[in-house]
């Protein structure tokens, strides 16, 4: 399947003051066509600059990079009508209604159906009646993506779209994503929380300060996480007879008490712990946010 972006060793360097700060250090990336994408990473990583590389919002300081195929600063008009886009700082003008400001943005976009305008309203309950500067942080970025949604464009790049949205609506956004990925668009969003990605992304990027961290599934990451385990035995027990058992690591046996941490199946600690009476078991998850916390930090092996 053909790439919707593609990014190859791209660096942005921002001059201010005589300081050179390191935006986006040789990032090398690609989003399938048809994937939801989750670019993940703690404040500062980089991912509103590679969104506004993308969007030529602001030119590399070197590297490459294709959009749909097309370079951003050459095939710029073009790109931008293929492109749903929002701003992670979305702002428009405050004296407009939300709907004429929606009918006014599908204009700029060759026309959009005052219906679709109103079935997205509907969905993510925003009032198109009321005035953008009356309007609460949730309901101003309600409008932002219903004016990313409403042109059915091929490729939706959202900077933090769930910003400010109550759980309720962070679903049905979630739906929306999910039924522009059934309907073959392509979805690159970014987020500092991976719950929020988790359940709607195919496959997810990990930046940190500027540079690739980590690409892989969600199903991949989550088998990337550990278990740590606790067992009580009856009588005591040798630590020869765990320790080299597949996926075990760190392993004290203290008399009765065995503590080791697991990474992939348990299934050879779980049939070794069979063989003697165990009195007490606990097992502890690494969860996925835990996980990718080590990553923020650089903890993660
Ligand atoms: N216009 C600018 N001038 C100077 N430095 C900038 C500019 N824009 C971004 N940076 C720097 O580039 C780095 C990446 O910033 P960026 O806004 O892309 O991060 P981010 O991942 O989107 O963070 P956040 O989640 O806080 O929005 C930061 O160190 C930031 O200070």
């Amino acid at each position: 399947m053909s790439a919707a972006i593609e990014l190859t060793e791209l660096t942005k360097t921002y001059v201010s003051r005589r300081v050179v700060r390191r935006g986006l250090s040789g990032l090398d990336l690609t989003v399938r066509t048809g994937e939801v994408f989750g670019y993940l990473g703690p404040n500062g990583a980089g991912k509103s600059t590679t969104i506004r590389l993308l969007l030529d919002l602001i030119r590399p300081t070197s590297g490459g990079i294709r959009v749909l195929g097309l370079d951003p600063r050459a095939d710029a008009e073009r790109l931008h009508r293929r492109i749903g886009y929002l701003a992670g700082d979305f702002v428009v003008d405050g004296r407009q209604r939300a709907g004429e400001c929606l009918a006014f943005l599908g204009g700029l976009r060759g026309g959009v159906p005052a219906r679709r305008i109103t079935e997205l309203a509907d969905r993510l309950e925003l009032d198109l009646g009321a005035r953008i500067k009356s309007l609460s942080k949730g309901n101003r970025q309600k409008v932002g993506l219903v004016q990313a949604f409403m042109h059915d464009p091929e490729l939706l790049i959202l900077d933090e779209p769930t910003s400010g949205l109550d759980p309720l609506v962070q679903q049905t956004f979630s739906d929306m994503v999910t039924e522009a990925r059934a309907a073959g668009r392509t979805v690159f969003m970014s987020s500092h929380i991976m719950s929020e990605v988790e359940a709607v992304a195919d496959r997810v990027a990990i930046i940190r300060e500027g540079r690739l961290v980590t690409t892989d599934t969600v199903a991949g990451l989550r088998a990337r996480s550990f278990l740590r385990v606790r067992v009580d035995f009856a009588v005591p027990v040798a630590a020869a007879e765990f320790a080299g058992l597949p996926g075990v690591t760190d392993l004290t046996v203290d008399g009765t008490t065995l503590a080791c941490r697991v990474d992939g199946s348990p299934d050879a600690l779980v049939k070794a712990i069979g063989r003697h009476t165990v009195t007490g078991l606990r097992a502890d998850g690494q969860d996925l946010e835990e996980l990718f916390h080590a990553y923020y930090t650089g903890r993660a092996a």
